[in-house]
């Protein structure tokens, strides 16, 4: 592959309703589309999903944008690629910014896919025809949250992630188990607690949750095992793990027992693809997170979760449930719980040109 041109696209869109975590919140929504043309005219894409502001990971749309424009894109157009993951390794000298390195790389991995003229989940290895999914619910009133999770258990999600901080657990949990005793149901920390508040992590062992998500500080695995020694609920850790090293030093000392695998967090669908076989080996099921995305993202993370080890119903929803509009046709719909996985090449969707054009604040072409 020879890629002669690339377009950041700006765009930004108002997310349907807020979306509330321990950590921040998030109103419209900002993301970076990525264009690659090669020699021979074909496009592949991605999407940065860093946030406007630095609450999920340190990096920003700006800071994404500059390391792209000033880093990447030179390497990307100077380097002849055979496959996608020879990548990771021309993006070795520069340091973290996994989620400009992954909005980069994603794309790369569509234009193979269509050079090869395969889906991008039959290009990764992915096994399955459809993909089980979930949904999360942020953080509201205790009715508001309850009313929300009889709606989506309706639509048929197959699992219901809600968010938790000190103060607002225990109580809503309850709640929740008492109106939906069997609802396979999981909770999100976004590192709020510290081991201070183990007592109060333990009270919520009798809920039987799936898993809690990430409860202890953004780059911890220390803590988290002395957690998990103490926990009968598994401890699942998204914000943690940014690598393949992550996440063998996290199965060697047992701070978890299930990871969440996001694309952008990881620095690309290569190493997401790494972390899935170690996980494989070891036993520890993966599922795959979400990032509040546009369909390009989620059409990535529909490719990864077609994986045979990603076994739990991931964040990935329907478009309907963030967007108005989405930027890819036809839009995702979860039917009965499941997506499918598309059967045409590369990200197997169209993207929209016309409508993502009325939401673009800012674009660039290199060369
Ligand atoms: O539905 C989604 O896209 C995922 C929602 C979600 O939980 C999330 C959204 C943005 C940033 C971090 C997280 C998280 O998994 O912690
Ligand atoms: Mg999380």
């Amino acid at each position: 592959m020879k890629v002669k041109k690339i377009t950041l696209h700006l765009i930004e869109q108002k997310l349907l309703s807020p979306f509330i975590t321990s950590s921040g919140r998030v109103d419209t929504r900002e993301s970076i589309l990525v264009e690659l043309e090669d020699v021979d005219g074909i496009v592949g894409w991605g999407e940065v999903v860093a946030f406007s502001s630095p609450w999920y990971t340190e990096e920003t749309i700006k800071t994404c944008w500059h390391m792209i424009v000033d880093f990447l894109a030179k390497i990307v157009l100077t380097e002849t690629f055979e496959h996608p993951n020879e990548l990771r390794d021309y993006f070795q000298h520069i340091r973290r910014n996994h989620m400009a390195k992954a909005g980069v790389e994603t794309a790369l991995w569509d234009l193979y896919a269509k050079k090869k003229g395969v889906p991008l989940a039959t290009a990764i290895g992915g096994t399955r025809s459809y993909i089980e999914t979930g949904v999360v619910v942020s953080i509201d009133s205790v009715e508001d949250v309850l009313k929300k999770i009889n709606g989506h258990i309706k639509e048929g999600y197959k699992r219901i992630k809600i968010k938790i901080k000190p103060g607002q657990d225990y109580e809503l949990l309850r709640r929740i188990r008492n109106e939906f005793p069997t609802v396979p149901l999981m909770a999100d920390a976004n590192s709020a607690y510290t081991l201070h508040d183990i007592d109060n992590l333990k009270a919520l062992d009798k809920f039987n949750l799936m898993m809690i998500e990430q409860p202890l500080a953004a780059d911890d695995i220390f803590d988290h095992a002395k957690l998990q020694r103490e926990l009968h609920t598994p401890i699942c850790l998204d914000e943690s793990i940014t690598s393949i090293e992550d996440v063998r030093k996290a199965i060697e000392m047992e701070s978890c027992r299930v990871i969440n695998v996001k694309v952008g967090r990881v620095g690309g669908l290569s190493e997401a693809i790494r972390i899935h076989n170690l996980c494989k080996q070891h036993n520890i099921p993966v599922w795959c997170g979400g990032m509040l995305e546009a369909g390009i993202s989620r059409a990535h993370n529909i490719a990864l979760a077609s994986l045979p080890n990603f076994t739990i119903p991931g964040d990935i929803s329907a478009s309907s449930r963030y967007w108005e509009q989405d930027i890819i046709e036809p839009e995702v719909i979860v039917k009965n719980g499941t997506i499918s996985v598309p059967s045409d090449v590369g990200i197997g969707f169209g993207v929209n040109r016309e409508f993502i054009k009325t939401i673009t604040k800012d674009f660039t072409i290199l060369k």
